[in-house]
């Protein structure tokens, strides 16, 4: 296991240009499966997980080359169904959430995958009825060995169908699509998640020949068809590490730029830092937050104390709440944060409050955070990352601690942010690899 060595309390100053979002490159990459012809792909972040996941595809036999860093040519025109049966798949399936999203593409392709539960955070129950209750519909066969091993079949093919999802799935919603593009005849997919990677993937598709109407909403028809063909696609730079620059430069007092940011494609995430009392300003599409020495929670217009929660996209992510948590703590003012989605995210904040900070716990899914106005710092401890976004959110407060900490399984933080210590340490961090 990695630790991160930091010694906060040190502003930071200077540019950071987001990687490519993790989230939409494991979309992007299942894809690959779904055409034998060459798929380019650019700005790829080289990240664990999606390593891991482009290592899998090739095992299973997609050729993958390199063009440039950050940049693959992706063939599946060999792909080996017989990969499936070793146990090397199962370990490597299991390791990472975003290979359950070959099922879709595999049973349109090929008529049949099987997979074990998939990996990804441990922050709660991750159900995965929607993407089966979906792929059911257009004809696939589910077996289940055990609970944890999922083998489903569409011999004759698929054919389309009218679903209504029992709730937005984003890795649901993907794996129905992909399976839908090549069923016979129309798809229409109610109450479908239509995240940046979502959108980005039913674009992707449609340039690669599928017929897919509605991308951005909740409400997608999708005409099936034969085949699809190459093409290439470049990924939006990753909304949730620009979230947690953001958090980063807010709590350290420090003055950073974020290139290049896509800021049409951010949703919500500006404008809630901005209910922090956090400065933003975007200079073309660049985001420059300001060196800032305090910053004052808004209320609620008839004063009452502000709620800051997740929702299905166009509502806030789950994936930055315990970035906006951990900012919160050094904020003016109260906040409440409610985690709606996952029951198991929120139980970092003991590190926090280990580190000085005035956190509640009230149950599960929410945290009231009083904030100590930068009049008290934050003490660096010793800590354990839990999961991604727990990881950054302790590296941010290590950062802006007084004194040294140590975040031990920062494997969890390589997951999905690349080479974080580099960049930050080009930033002026003073954080060592340990
Ligand atoms: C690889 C990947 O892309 N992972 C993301 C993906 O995971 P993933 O696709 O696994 O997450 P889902 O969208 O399926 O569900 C997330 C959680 O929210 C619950 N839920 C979901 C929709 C809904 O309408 N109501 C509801 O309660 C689910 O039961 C589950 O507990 O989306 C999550 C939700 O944005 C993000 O946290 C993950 O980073
Ligand atoms: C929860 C996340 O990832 P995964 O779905 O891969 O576990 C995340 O990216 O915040």
């Amino acid at each position: 296991m990695a630790s991160f060595e930091v010694i906060g309390g040190k502003p930071l100053h200077g540019e950071i240009v987001p990687q490519g979002a993790k989230n939409e490159a494991l979309q992007i990459l299942c894809a690959v499966l779904l055409t034998p012809e060459p798929v380019t792909i650019t700005n790829i972040p080289d990240i664990r997980d999606v390593n891991k996941l482009m290592e899998l595809l090739r095992d299973m036999g997609v050729k993958v080359g390199k063009l440039a860093p950050g940049s693959y040519r992706f063939q599946a025109d060999n792909v080996s169904l017989d990969y499936l049966d070793t146990p090397e798949f199962v370990a490597q399936a299991g390791a990472l959430r975003g290979s359950v999203m070959i099922l879709g593409p595999m049973l349109a392709r090929f008529g049949r995958c099987q997979l074990p539960k998939p990996g990804g955070d441990k922050i709660g129950r991750r159900p995965m009825d929607t993407h089966f209750l979906g792929l059911e519909k257009l004809g696939g066969k589910l077996t289940l060995e055990g609970k944890d091993f999922y083998r489903i079949k569409a011999e004759n093919g698929l054919t389309g169908a009218y679903m209504m999802l029992d709730e937005a799935s984003v890795t649901g919603t993907a794996n129905i699509v992909m399976a839908a593009v090549l069923a016979q005849g129309t798809t229409t997919i109610y109450n479908a998640a239509c995240e940046p990677y979502l959108q980005q993937l039913c674009k992707m598709l449609v340039r690669m020949g599928a017929t897919i109407n509605g991308i951005g909403s909740n409400l997608l028809t999708i005409e099936g068809v034969e085949q699809l063909g190459g093409t290439e696609h470049r990924m939006l730079p990753d909304m949730i590490e620009i979230g947690s620059f953001i958090g980063l430069a807010a709590m350290t007092g420090s003055e950073i730029t974020i290139k290049d940011c896509q800021i049409a494609e951010l949703g919500l995430i500006p404008d809630t830092f901005r209910k922090l009392g956090i400065k933003l300003e975007f200079r073309g599409d660049d985001i420059y937050i300001p060196a800032q020495q305090h910053y004052e929670i808004d209320t609620y217009l008839d004063g009452s104390i502000l709620t800051i929660s997740d929702h299905t996209w166009p509502g806030f992510t789950p994936d930055l709440l315990s970035i906006v948590l951990v900012v919160a703590t050094q904020a003016k003012g109260t906040v409440l944060i409610h985690q709606k989605m996952f029951e198991s995210r929120l139980f970092f904040v003991d590190k926090l409050i280990d580190m000085g900070a005035q956190v509640i716990l009230c149950d599960p899914h929410r945290a009231t955070v009083i904030g100590l106005n930068h009049q008290k710092r934050l003490h660096g401890i010793t800590m354990t990352s839990p999961d991604i976004r727990a990881g950054v959110a302790l590296l941010i407060a290590a950062l802006s601690a007084e004194g040294r900490s140590v975040i031990e399984n920062v494997e969890q933080i390589d997951r999905g942010y690349q080479h974080i210590d580099q960049r930050l340490i080009a930033l002026g961090a003073q954080i060592r690899r340990l």
